[in-house]
């Protein structure tokens, strides 16, 4: 377990702002990781979300320099096993089951599970969780409602999700209890279906010049 956290952390702290990528095109996920690799964000996730996102997570893995690649909206074993054996090198979801703990548990492949109230995060802790996902972050009580975990829960470490904009998740990285902010921000989805890698390349060297505490 320790060392799964410590290759998450390694990930999670690398870069201020983890890009959450819904991939509807297979053809588009090589240009959009070069161009997230180019703009200084290296470790990206995408989401389940889409028949083709397994796929993606393939090509990427296995196409382009420099990516590390996760998958998010991981709901259940079967998926969690898919997108590992795809290739991922971190495993996100949006909440938790005992079920995922247990398979979670079966891989090598390291975890961010989603947590947000108390009782949550100290279930995750009795599992040996330190660095969990805060999601809907924005909508669950935003940045204060983070800020006031941090005193009675202060081992844990958040990658808070969930409605963060480019204008407030400098308030997140201030926090000492956030590692990262997760947001589609960086790959909006006009810019993936117009091929518009430049204006992406463009975004996300702006998400990885954001400053964390
Ligand atoms: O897919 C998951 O595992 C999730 O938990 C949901 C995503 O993280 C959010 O959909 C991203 O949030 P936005 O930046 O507001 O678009």
């Amino acid at each position: 377990m320790q060392q799964k956290t410590e290759a998450l952390s390694q990930v999670l702290t690398g870069q201020p702002v983890i890009p959450v990528v819904q991939i509807s095109n297979l053809s588009h996920a090589v240009p959009m990781a070069k161009a997230l690799v180019a703009g200084g964000l290296p470790a990206i996730e995408i989401t389940l979300r889409t028949a083709e996102a397994l796929d993606a997570i393939r090509l990427v893995a296995n196409e382009v320099e420099g990516a590390i690649v996760g998958a998010g909206t991981i709901l259940n074993p079967k998926q969690f096993k898919e997108a590992a054996d795809a290739g991922s090198q971190f495993i996100v979801s949006p909440g938790t089951t005992v079920e995922l703990l247990g398979v979670a548990k079966d891989h090598a492949v390291p975890f961010l599970p989603g947590a947000t109230t108390p009782s949550e995060v100290m279930s995750m802790m009795e599992e040996g969780y330190s660095i969990l996902k805060f999601f809907p972050a924005e909508q669950s009580g935003g940045r204060a409602y983070l800020k006031s975990l941090s005193s009675p829960l202060a081992s844990v470490r958040f990658c808070p999700t969930g409605g963060i904009t480019p204008q407030s998740a400098p308030d997140y990285l201030a926090l000492p209890n956030v590692l990262c902010v997760g947001g589609s921000w960086v790959t909006p989805q006009d810019a993936m279906d117009a091929g518009n890698w430049d204006e992406i390349e463009r975004l996300a060297r702006e998400a990885s010049g954001l400053k964390t505490a």
